[in-house]
């Protein structure tokens, strides 16, 4: 019998990235701390958030493989998530704006019955042409920026600002696809 898919996140991206998959899957969302921890590397920080967004909630379900995710963006060793209010949005895109910068995408599923946990990451580098203050400020009036980790969305109508990108696309929105759907198949789930 193929397991129950939980997600673990409030990102409608993820939602429709699993259900692009075929993944029929419940939502449930526990707010998780989502603090860096400075020491720590970017890959093992977004590894261990998607792991305790994961936790969270398979604490809280009886069974089925539960998946938790989380994207930031870095540039010049700073890291971005999501913009606190507009003006945070700004100042992101005036920095990312003519530069390559990376996007780390972790996720992890853990086994509700066992809690045996699988994780990994995806690094993405992105290539953001210029842009000028004033279309700045009309993209960051858009408002799709402000609940995007970089305050842009790649899969909206923050494309037009994307010149190139070499890794998984799906890393950038959010859920690294091809990761997910490993680490789904060795925790027990069949497609
Ligand atoms: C760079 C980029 C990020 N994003 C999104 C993906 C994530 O939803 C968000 C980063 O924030 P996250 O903290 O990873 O996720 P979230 O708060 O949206 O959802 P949850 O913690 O409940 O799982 O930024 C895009 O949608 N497009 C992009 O191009």
């Amino acid at each position: 019998m193929v397991p129950e898919v939980v997600l673990a996140s409030s990102s409608p991206r993820r939602t429709e990235l699993l259900r692009m998959l075929g993944i029929a899957h419940r939502v449930v969302s526990v707010p998780v701390n989502e603090t860096m921890i400075f020491g720590d590397s970017v890959p093992s920080n977004v590894s261990r958030l998607a792991r305790e967004k994961a936790l969270a909630v398979a604490s809280r379900v009886t069974q089925g493989l539960v998946i938790g995710a989380d994207t930031v963006v870095v540039f010049d060793n700073q890291i971005f998530g999501k913009p606190t209010d507009a003006n945070d949005a700004v100042d992101m895109l005036r920095k990312l704006q003519g530069h390559v910068h990376e996007v780390f995408s972790g996720v992890a599923v853990i086994d509700a019955k066992t809690l045996m946990a699988r994780m990994d990451y995806r690094r993405v580098e992105v290539k953001m042409r210029k842009l000028s203050d004033a279309e700045i400020v009309s993209y960051v009036n858009t408002r799709e920026p402000l609940d995007k980790a970089g305050a842009y969305a790649i899969q909206g109508v923050g494309a037009r600002f994307i010149e190139w990108i070499c890794g998984d696309y799906y890393a950038v929105v959010g859920l690294p696809l091809e990761l997910t759907a490993h680490l789904l198949i060795e925790s027990g789930y069949s497609f």
